[in-house]
């Protein structure tokens, strides 16, 4: 590999050193913002069938709750309101603050483990302690019903077994030995479904940075499409269209015209012009003065240009071609008039000019009409147009007729 190669890959597009994700999960700033939006998004879509699943599962547990001990409904059944309101709280945040979603999530599981709990002591039945397992099931909701991230569900997840140990050792109708198997039975499933959790959340991370690696390659790589696009039908001095781009356009404008393509003009107006005497203004000023010339003289029809189908071009030495599309016969001898007026008072000094002492242009004006029906054509027809001009003294315009006749107009 040669040093150019290994200079044009040191500075190319993204690689794989920016999959790179640490350890810790969190990415640049931008980055991260955009990546939790995103998660929230995909998070959001889950909600309502993990409402519909939760609101289920408080509805059969209440049912084998009557069923096991009937007494026990007494006092759990508004705990048990309180934990489908706050789920249902849950379904609308997703719909309608994103943003508080996760905290909605959070505040879920913190709801149902803590009434869980509050069952566990308060109600007095031999199978009392089965309430104290239900934490766990709210540790596990948070990464796999309605996954939350886990800067979430991290905290939440302690904060549960921290309050379910608390509890469950302070607890007089359980020994220590029990509230310890149970609190034991709670880490496990915490450690596990935080494991999985992080482990989830870094695939969803590197699938995500490789989107915008992917991203960043597509739009480098239009960019670079659009910019060698520009520079192969630009010309470099003037930002004028090239004679190939020229080629191209007209062509098309051509076929879409006659096709009636959708948007296509009916009419198309070919403006050929040449300055009046450039050698004579290279000879006295010098070539470099002839260079700004060509572009002053060539920003005025580009300032004057307006439908998206219209454009100028360099035909060639000091020739441009201006293309009206939608423009009739009139209507382009008007502009090519306008032009010539602008471009004669923009001043330039030509001291050795023949029709005046500033630079003007002679324009040749030809439109589409019967038969004419290429490029060429019509690009034949404006010089001929051109050529007239010339012969009348230059500084002036002269169109082809639709009779076929070329017509020169006075200035
Ligand atoms: N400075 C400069 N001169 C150019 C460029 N391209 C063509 N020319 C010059 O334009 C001049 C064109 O000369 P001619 O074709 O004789 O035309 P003219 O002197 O304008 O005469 P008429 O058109 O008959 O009025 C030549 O001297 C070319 O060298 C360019 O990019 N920069």
């Amino acid at each position: 590999m040669n040093s150019q190669q290994s200079l044009q890959e040191d500075q190319s597009l993204p690689n794989g050193r920016d999959l790179a994700l640490p350890w810790h999960l969190t990415l640049p700033a931008r980055l991260e913002s955009a990546f939790r939006e995103q998660f929230r998004d995909n998070a959001a879509r889950l909600i309502p069938a993990a409402t519909i699943l939760m609101l289920l599962v408080y509805v059969v547990a209440f049912a084998v709750e009557h069923h096991v001990a009937p007494e026990a409904t007494e006092i759990s059944w508004r705990p048990r309101l309180l934990a489908a309101m706050v789920t249902v709280g849950v379904l609308l945040a997703s719909r309608h603050a994103l943003r508080w979603l996760q905290p909605a999530v959070a505040g879920m599981a913190l709801v149902v483990a803590g009434i869980h709990l509050y069952l566990g002591l308060s109600v007095d039945h031999p199978l009392q302690d089965a309430y104290f397992y239900v934490p766990f099931l709210a540790i596990l909701l948070l990464g796999s019903l309605f996954r939350i991230q886990l800067y979430w569900a991290l905290p939440t997840s302690l904060a549960i077994l921290a309050a379910q140990a608390v509890i469950l050792f302070g607890a007089s109708h359980l020994s220590d030995a029990e509230a310890l198997v149970i609190t034991a039975f709670t880490a496990c499933a915490t450690v596990m479904s935080l494991f999985g959790q992080y482990f989830f959340e870094r695939l969803q991370r590197q699938h995500f940075l490789s989107d915008r690696v992917l991203h960043l390659h597509r739009s480098e790589l239009h960019a670079a499409n659009r910019s060698l696009e520009s520079q192969a039908t630009e010309d470099g001095l003037t930002g004028a269209v090239n004679r190939r781009g020229m080629d191209v356009r007209l062509s098309n404008l051509l076929h879409n015209m006659q096709h009636q393509a959708r948007g296509a003009p009916d009419s198309i107006a070919v403006l050929l012009f040449d300055i009046d005497y450039f050698k004579q203004y290279n000879d006295t000023y010098g070539h470099q003065a002839g260079d700004e010339c060509l572009k002053a003289v060539a920003e005025v029809p580009k300032a004057m240009v307006q439908r998206a189908t219209d454009f100028v071009a360099r035909y060639g030495g000091e020739e441009f071609v201006i293309v009206l599309g939608g423009t009739r016969l009139r209507d382009a001898l008007v502009f090519a008039e306008r032009m010539r007026a602008r471009i004669e008072r923009l001043g330039i000094p030509h001291r050795n000019s023949k029709s005046n002492n500033v630079v003007t242009i002679s324009i040749g004006v030809a439109c589409t009409a019967e038969g004419v029906d290429s490029a060429e054509r019509l690009i034949h027809l404006a010089d001929e147009a051109l050529y007239q001009a010339k012969g009348a003294g230059r500084n002036r315009v002269a169109c082809v007729d639709d009779d076929g006749s070329v017509r020169v107009l006075t200035p």
